[in-house]
């Protein structure tokens, strides 16, 4: 069974939500991005979401365009970020949490889609985050996925129709990401007042672990959603982090980072 799956099973019998930080690939090198995977393994982190740098993001902030810049600036190659995956899943001695890619579609076309899924599945990601996969290529790319067992994981939006829910849900596998807000990613010291409303009506459209993300930096943010998400992910506040680790010496920074995701896994788990 996909690790994806079995996390959320186990986690619906605890009554636990999953706690999903976003890391960059590559910022500021990746030999930090796998100590950074160790490290969030080891403070609370559910799954891993790692991002895929591209020069043109999709929906991404000022906090992680930056960051994809200084992992871009030293040439990062998309190749090199799966071998770094693949040495840290095959070489730890502890049970990782799942991990999943976030990668643009145009990141996936430019090589060969097929190809391209079965060294993701190879070196040990257990899903791709598609935040821009057009609708004519969607199924193909996950029948293509689904065949091999790497969850698709799609992106829903408080503007998305119902009927394009229901289609989207019927596609995506492992969980949906609900998108939280209309806008880009970044912390908001404000979520949208029709949270609530929009995750009960994408009750009833899927039947798929809902994922919130987008703009959630707080303890009270995730502690006002715990009851009505399965899990929540939390990306800028965690690589504003990142921009301060130093390669030289990392240790410190690495341990902020994880200091974050160790506090916000436990607003989102601990006691009420
Ligand atoms: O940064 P935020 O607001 O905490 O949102 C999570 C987000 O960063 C992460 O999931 C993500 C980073 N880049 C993206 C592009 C599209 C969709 C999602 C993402």
């Amino acid at each position: 069974m996909n690790p994806i799956d079995s996390l959320f099973q186990e986690l619906k019998k605890s009554q636990r939500k999953a706690f999903i930080p976003f890391i960059t690939a590559g910022d500021p090198n990746l030999e930090i991005t796998g100590k950074l995977i160790l490290s969030l393994a080891g403070s609370g982190a559910d799954i891993i979401e790692i991002g895929f740098p591209f020069s043109d993001p999709v929906a991404d902030g000022p906090v992680i365009q930056a960051s994809y810049t200084r992992a871009l600036s030293h040439g990062l190659k998309i190749d090199e970020i799966l071998k770094t995956v693949h040495e840290v899943t095959s070489n730890s001695a502890h049970k990782l949490p799942p991990i999943v890619g976030m990668v643009s579609y145009s990141i996936i076309h430019r090589k060969n889609t097929e190809k391209f899924l079965l060294h993701c599945k190879a070196s040990g990601l257990s899903g791709l985050i598609v935040p821009d996969m057009p609708v004519e290529e969607t199924e193909s790319i996950a029948a293509l996925a689904r065949q091999i067992d790497l969850k698709l994981i799609l992106l829903v939006t408080p503007t998305t129709s119902d009927e394009r829910i229901q289609k989207i849900g019927q596609i995506s596998s492992g969980f949906l990401y609900c998108v939280s807000l209309v806008g880009i990613t970044g912390e908001r010291a404000e979520l949208p007042e029709t949270i609530k409303e929009y995750l009960s009506k994408l009750r009833r459209l899927t039947t798929l672990p809902l994922c919130v993300g987008f703009g959630v930096s707080r303890k009270e943010q995730v502690q006002m959603l715990r009851d009505e998400v399965d899990g929540v992910i939390v990306g800028s506040a965690i690589v504003r982090l990142m921009e301060k680790i130093d390669p030289h010496n990392s240790g410190p920074g690495i341990k902020a980072v994880s200091e974050v995701v160790m506090e916000l896994s436990q607003a989102l788990n601990g006691p009420h």
